[in-house]
């Protein structure tokens, strides 16, 4: 898939289809008794409340032409009864059905997060942030309606209109005729809206995308923009975004809007029919059965009916907002996992140490290889520094090593293990990864540590902090270990993040230890200490060191120069410094510029 940024519009892989509402069943099969309980308490309300016309009727034609007051008010109070049972009815419907609804969307969205979990670094790679988000907060939650009460009110509407029906034929079936006349103008312009409505709101779910993308972009970036003074500009990229925004959903929700009066013209115009039709029957002397209370009951029937009407009809525009958001929903789950399991991947045994890359070529997008039938091999608890110019490819080497993308062609091994035939667990958990992003969680800075091996004790913890020399910052905090730090280590120092982050590289005890970049911002003076008791524990350890100070890596077994998507040279400081290549030059710009 191409690159996708805030100001352009997703494309669909998969549009929706009939399986990916099958699908969305499943979501709701296991409520389908609480449902169907719902549904049979709500069909007897309204089964009940469509006597009420019925008693209108008994009244007018009989109970008051005999002036039989006991007779009216025995219907006054049925009548109130039945207002009170659909009352208690709709008050457990609402209760249940909210809660039925809101649990799909947990599940849902429960899927969609743990499937996010799994996606490779290349599905982050291609899209903003924001658009990942908007699914998982948005379009999940504007399913909420349709679940909740849509599909209920949908079902027992229809069964309501068939009641409604039964008692409209035999009240009259003459003037059921005329009121149903109405449908099929109403089922051809609901066919020839649905296009412009999927469109519209298609069009409004890319839009409301774009924004967050936008939002999120402008919130990690938001120190940038304030030092380079581009609030005015941003503010600018907002509007027009949320005008976008704003113009594809009124338009949405026009169309959406445009069912309802049409269906209220039509019940409009069918019940005038009746009226003119039913008053000409009682003037002509009622031989076809049409008394006043029998006019007043069917017109009661007749809001009645086109009251379900208007229920499916707005089902109906549900379904199809729900279906621009379900296909982006389904699409995200679908993502395949490109970096999973092989089907016979076996447990990674606990790993001596020896790395070999054989023949690798990698590209992050598809022709443009980053990597180059790069070879190299790397003996057990040796530390191998690699350096080069920035974007040469060193970080891409060693995120092939933890397998986080899958070569193109060529293959990692680690103890002669070919790393895509092991778990991925089994591999990622023996090995002990610093990034260059030493990101950091928000909670305590104990958890933050911990969280390179979560059965870690405090005392396994603070031992790492030592090692890296973070723990002396660390105590000076006010609450020490349990300090708490926000999301992306705002109150911390570049440095000191880089410190926890290393600590918690270090704490899972890895038997390959990858460094990117660890100590590119901490002090001289710290690095130093730092690197004593380093020297201590890599001992016996493979690691990678990534290094653009050269002063880090002098001591490493072999350092390895990359460019142009290869190893350019390797050997030890003073043999490469020897050779008076590459290595010598950076060496040289370093120390002497
Ligand atoms: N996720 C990505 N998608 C596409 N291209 C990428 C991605 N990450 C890195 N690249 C490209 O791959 C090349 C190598 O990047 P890499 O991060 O490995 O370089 P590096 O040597 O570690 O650089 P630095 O010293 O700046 O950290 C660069 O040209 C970069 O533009």
């Amino acid at each position: 898939m191409a690159r996708n940024r805030y100001d352009v519009d997703e494309t669909l892989e998969d549009h929706f289809d009939i399986n990916q509402l099958k699908r969305l069943g499943g979501y709701v099969k296991p409520y389908l008794g609480k449902m169907f309980f719902i549904m049979v308490l709500m069909l007897s309300s309204s089964a009940l409340t469509m006597l009420i016309p019925k008693f209108v009727q008994l009244e007018m034609d009989r109970y008051i032409p005999q002036k039989d007051m006991n007779g009216i008010i025995r219907l006054v109070i049925y009548t109130f009864l039945i207002v009170l049972y659909s009352v208690i009815c709709m008050w457990l419907k609402i209760d249940q059905m909210t809660k039925v609804g809101q649990d799909i969307i947990h599940e849902i969205r429960e899927d969609l997060f743990a499937h996010l979990q799994e996606l490779p670094f290349s599905y982050y790679d291609e899209r903003p942030h924001g658009k990942i988000q908007v699914r998982v907060v948005n379009y999940v939650n504007n399913l909420s309606d349709l679940l909740s009460n849509g599909i209920l009110n949908t079902i027992t509407d229809l069964c309501n209109l068939i009641f409604i029906l039964i008692f409209m034929f035999c009240t009259s079936p003459k003037l059921t005729w005329i009121c149903l006349c109405g449908l099929p103008v109403l089922i051809i312009y609901v066919v020839v809206l649905k296009r412009k409505q999927r469109a519209s709101w298609q069009l409004q779910s890319n839009k409301q995308s774009n924004l967050n993308a936008y939002i999120a972009e402008s919130i990690n970036g938001i120190r940038v923009t304030q030092a380079f003074v581009r609030e005015k500009e941003n503010i600018k990229i907002f509007n027009s975004l949320s005008m976008s925004y704003r113009k594809a959903w009124l338009k949405a929700v026009y169309y959406n809007f445009m069912m309802s009066p049409m269906v209220d013209l039509i019940s409009v115009i069918t019940t005038s029919f009746v009226y003119v039709v039913g008053v000409s029957c009682i003037l002509g002397g009622g031989r076809s059965g049409v008394t006043v209370g029998v006019l007043v009951m069917f017109t009661a029937y007749i809001s009645r009916f086109w009251q379900p009407i208007n229920t499916i009809a707005g089902f109906y525009n549900s379904v199809l907002t729900a279906i621009s958001y379900l296909e982006r929903i389904f699409e995200t789950i679908d993502e395949p996992v490109e970096v999973t399991d092989a089907p016979d991947a076996v447990e990674m045994p606990e790993i001596r140490g020896t790395v070999d890359f054989d023949h690798v070529t990698f590209s992050y997008e598809d022709g443009i290889p980053i990597l180059k039938d790069v070879s190299f091999h790397v003996d057990q608890g040796q530390t191998i520094a690699i350096v080069g110019p920035t974007g040469a490819g060193k970080t891409t080497i060693v995120n092939l090593l933890s397998r986080f993308y899958n070569t193109d062609s060529g293959c990692v091994r680690i103890d002669g293990q070919d790393i895509s035939k092991v778990t991925l667990h089994s591999l990622r958990t023996q090995m002990g990864v610093m990034m260059q992003d030493s990101f950091i969680f928000s909670g305590t800075i104990m958890d933050n540590i911990r969280y390179g091996n979560k059965t870690a004790t405090d005392e396994e913890v603070i031992r790492a902090a030592k090692t890296v020399r973070a723990h002396d910052f660390i105590m000076q905090m006010e609450d020490g270990y349990q300090t708490q730090v926000n999301e992306r280590g705002s109150r911390l120092s570049v440095g000191q993040r880089q410190l926890i982050s290393f600590a918690r590289a270090l704490l899972n005890d890895p038997a390959i230890l990858i460094l990117d970049e660890a100590t590119s911002s901490i002090d001289t003076e710290t690095e130093i200490a730092l690197q004593k008791g380093l020297d201590e524990l890599l001992k016996g350890r493979t690691s990678f060191i990534i290094a653009h100070r050269l002063s880090t890596i002098q001591g490493a077994d072999r350092i390895m120069y990359v460019d142009n998507g290869n190893i350019m040279e390797a050997g030890s400081h003073e043999e490469l410094l020897a050779r008076k290549g590459l290595y010598y030059d950076l060496y040289m710009s370093q120390y002497q510029g």
